[in-house]
């Protein structure tokens, strides 16, 4: 057994949908599941359907969050204010560590810079 997919599936070179199995390289022949047991590889198949609406959800919410953050900001300095209120991001970064640990610090940070862009 390896520990990596090399290649997923999709669509291959010629703009075709594949049949699941990586092509070539390593991982040829091996299922898009990474495993040829089928009880096991069709759980994989369901759960990544959910996978999938996760991270699109992830992604809706995270443009939404540094649409609205621009928008503060924008307002912000549009009336004499500042372009970042420090506080906030303290407040913001401890809710994210309290919940998530180091992680969550770290993802407050992207976050915070996909709304405000760097310090
Ligand atoms: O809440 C604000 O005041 C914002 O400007 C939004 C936001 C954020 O993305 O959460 C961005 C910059 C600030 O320094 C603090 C927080």
């Amino acid at each position: 057994m390896t520990d990596v997919m090399e290649h997923n599936g999709g669509t291959n070179g010629s703009g075709t949908v594949s049949n699941g199995t990586a092509p070539t390289g390593p991982a040829a022949g091996v299922p898009a599941t990474g495993t040829a047991e089928p009880d096991a590889a069709n759980r994989i198949a369901e759960i990544r359907v959910r996978i999938d609406e996760i991270d699109r959800a992830l992604i809706d919410l995270w443009q939404e969050r540094a649409a609205l953050s621009r928008e503060v900001g924008a307002t912000r300095m549009a009336s004499g204010g500042t372009r970042l209120v420090l506080s906030r991001e303290q407040e913001i970064l401890e809710r994210f560590r309290q919940s998530l640990g180091a992680d969550g610090t770290q993802l407050a940070l992207l976050l915070l810079r996909a709304g405000r862009g760097p310090l």
